[in-house]
C-alpha cells in the first residue's frame, strides 16, 4: 500500500486530508513541521508527501521552500505535491523546478487532489520500457500512427504509459508532424475514451472569443449573445479537452485558463454561478514555450500547469526511414476512396521521396501523395509523377544553401548524404567518393542516421 505523509501545522487541515486519504485506501501519517517530518521519514517511508508551502508561522512562504529543498535533498526518492495559496503559487513554480512532481492551489478540491496523487503514483510505477512496433501495439491502440523510427516508438511508449492517467501532456513539434493525432492517440487509449474529444484552436483568437468559446456565454452576456451557449470546457466533461496553439494566447487568457485548470471551476461568461468539471487538458504548440517563458510572454506557472509529460515530435527530416511506409499508407488508404485498386509506388520512387526536404512534414508529403494519385493516369507512380506535383522550393536545394536557422549541421549533412545515396543508387563506394569521406565513415553515418543499405 501506498504511504502517504502530510506535512501541515494547521491541524484542520491535516485531519481532513487524512481522512479523505484514508478513505482513499492509503496509509497516512501527519506531522506539523519539516522538523519532525525529517524524523518520522527515514522509519517510514512515504512514497510521496503533501507539503503545505504556507506555514502560518510566516506566510512568505519561504519555510516552505526551505523545507522543500531539504526533502529533495535528504530523502530524492520521496515524491512530493505541493499546496499553496493563489497569493504564492509563484511560489510552487519554483517547487516544481526543484522537483516537486505537481502543486495545487487552496482551497483544494478532493478529486483533484486524488487524482493528481493517482496520476503521479501511476507514472512512476509504470517504467518498463516496450521497444518494438509489434509489443506497443500489442499493448495500445495505434491504428492510425505509421512509423518505426525510434524516435516515435519511444513517444508512443511514453504516450501510451501516460494515456490511462490525467496527467497533462503538452505536445510539440513543427506544424504536420502528427500533434493532433498524438493528442488522439492519448484520448483512445484512455478510459475517457467513451467520452468527447474536444479540439479548440487557440490560433489568433481574441480575448473576449476565448472566454466565451471555453467557458459559454448566457443570453445578453454580451451583443451578439442571442441565446445561452455551452463552452467547450462543459462540452468535454469527463472527456479530454485539446488546445492546439496554445502558444498564441495571449497574457490575460492564460491567467483565465490556469485558473480553471487550478480549480476545475468556471463561470460562464455573464454569469455568476460557477460550474465544475472534469477534463483532461493535452496542448500543442509548434513554439517554443521555453523560450517564451524566458521573454515574459507566456506564464511560467501555466507552463508548469500543463506540461507534467511533453512529449517533442521530430520533423520528418529527422525520421526518414517512416517516409516510405507513410508514403504506401496514404496510398493504400487513398485506393480505396479513388477505386483505384492497384495503385502502388514504385520501389525508385519510395527511394527519392525520401531525399525530399518537406518542411510541411507528414501533411505535406500526404498531400503531395494524393495531389500526385489525381494527376496521374498510371498506377504504378514513378518519380516522374511526383515531380510534375512539387514545387522547387519542397526539394532538396539545388545550388543555393538554405536559409539560415533553418536547418541544422547535423540536417545538413544527413539531406547531403541521402541526396548522394539517391544520386548513385545506393552505390556506397561512390556515394563516399561524392562526399569525400572513406566508406568506413560513410557507413558510420547510416548506421548514425538509419538510413538502410547493403554493405558492398
Ligand atoms: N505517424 C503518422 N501516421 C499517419 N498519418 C500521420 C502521422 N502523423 C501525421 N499524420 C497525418 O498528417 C497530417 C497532419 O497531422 P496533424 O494534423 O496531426 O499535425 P499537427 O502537428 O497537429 O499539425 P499543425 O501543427 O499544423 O496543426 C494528418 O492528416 C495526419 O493524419
Amino acid at each position: 500500500m501506498n504511504k502517504i505523509l502530510i506535512i501541515d501545522d494547521d491541524f484542520a487541515v491535516q485531519t481532513s486530508l487524512q481522512l479523505l486519504l484514508q478513505q482513499a485506501g492509503f496509509q497516512v501519517k501527519t506531522c506539523d513541521s519539516p522538523a519532525a517530518a525529517r524524523e518520522l521519514i527515514p522509519a517510514y517511508k512515504p512514497t510521496l508527501i503533501i507539503l503545505d508551502l504556507n506555514f502560518s508561522i510566516e506566510t512568505s512562504g519561504e519555510e516552505g521552500m526551505k523545507a522543500l529543498k531539504m526533502l529533495r535533498s535528504e530523502f530524492p526518492e520521496v515524491l512530493i505535491i505541493l499546496l499553496t495559496g493563489w497569493g504564492t503559487i509563484n511560489l510552487a513554480v519554483e517547487g516544481m523546478k526543484l522537483g516537486a512532481k505537481d502543486f495545487l492551489t487552496k482551497p483544494w478540491k478532493n478529486d483533484h487532489l486524488l487524482q493528481s496523487i493517482r496520476t503521479i503514483l501511476d507514472l512512476e510505477e509504470k517504467t518498463e520500457r516496450v521497444s518494438t512496433r509489434k509489443k506497443l501495439d500489442q499493448k495500445f491502440d495505434f491504428e492510425h500512427i505509421v512509423g518505426e523510427d525510434p524516435k516515435l516508438l519511444s513517444i508512443l511508449e511514453t504516450i501510451g504509459r501516460v494515456a490511462p492517467t490525467d496527467a497533462p501532456v503538452l505536445i510539440t513539434g513543427e506544424s504536420g508532424t502528427g500533434k493532433e493525432l498524438i493528442a488522439e492517440a492519448i484520448h483512445q487509449n484512455s478510459k475517457r475514451r467513451i467520452r468527447p474529444f474536444v479540439k479548440v484552436n487557440l490560433g489568433g483568437i481574441s480575448a473576449t472569443l476565448f472566454e466565451s468559446e471555453l467557458f459559454g456565454h448566457v443570453r445578453g452576456a454580451f451583443t451578439d449573445a442571442k441565446s445561452d451557449r455551452i463552452g467547450r470546457f462543459e462540452l468535454a466533461n469527463r472527456g479530454t479537452l485539446f488546445l492546439d496553439e496554445i502558444g498564441d494566447l495571449d497574457l490575460s487568457s492564460q491567467v483565465k485558463l490556469l485558473r480553471v485548470l487550478q480549480d476545475r471551476t468556471f463561470e460562464p461568461l455573464g454569469s455568476s454561478k460557477s460550474k465544475t468539471v472534469d477534463v483532461r487538458v493535452i496542448c500543442a504548440t509548434n513554439r517554443n514555450l521555453e523560450e517564451m517563458v524566458s521573454q515574459g510572454t507566456f506564464r511560467e506557472d501555466l507552463f508548469y500547469r500543463i506540461n507534467l509529460i511533453s512529449v517533442k515530435l521530430p520533423a520528418l527530416r529527422e525520421r526518414p526511414i517512416d517516409i516510405a511506409s507513410l508514403a504506401t499508407y496514404f496510398v493504400d488508404n487513398l485506393k480505396v476512396i479513388y477505386e483505384r485498386p492497384q495503385l502502388k509506388i514504385s520501389s525508385k520512387a519510395l527511394q527519392w521521396l525520401q531525399t525530399l526536404v518537406l518542411p510541411g512534414n507528414i501533411r505535406q508529403l500526404k498531400n503531395l501523395v494524393e495531389k500526385t494519385i489525381l494527376l496521374s493516369p498510371n498506377d504504378q507512380l514513378e518519380i516522374t509523377d511526383f515531380q510534375k506535383n512539387i514545387t522547387q522550393t519542397n526539394t532538396a536545394p539545388k545550388s543555393a544553401l538554405p536559409e539560415v536557422g533553418t536547418l541544422t549541421l547535423e540536417e545538413m549533412e544527413l539531406l547531403m548524404i541521402r541526396k548522394a545515396m539517391s544520386f548513385h543508387q545506393n552505390n556506397i563506394s561512390r556515394v563516399a567518393r561524392s562526399l569525400g569521406i572513406t566508406r568506413f565513415a560513410l557507413y558510420r553515418r547510416l548506421e548514425k542516421f538509419g538510413i538502410p543499405y547493403s554493405e558492398e
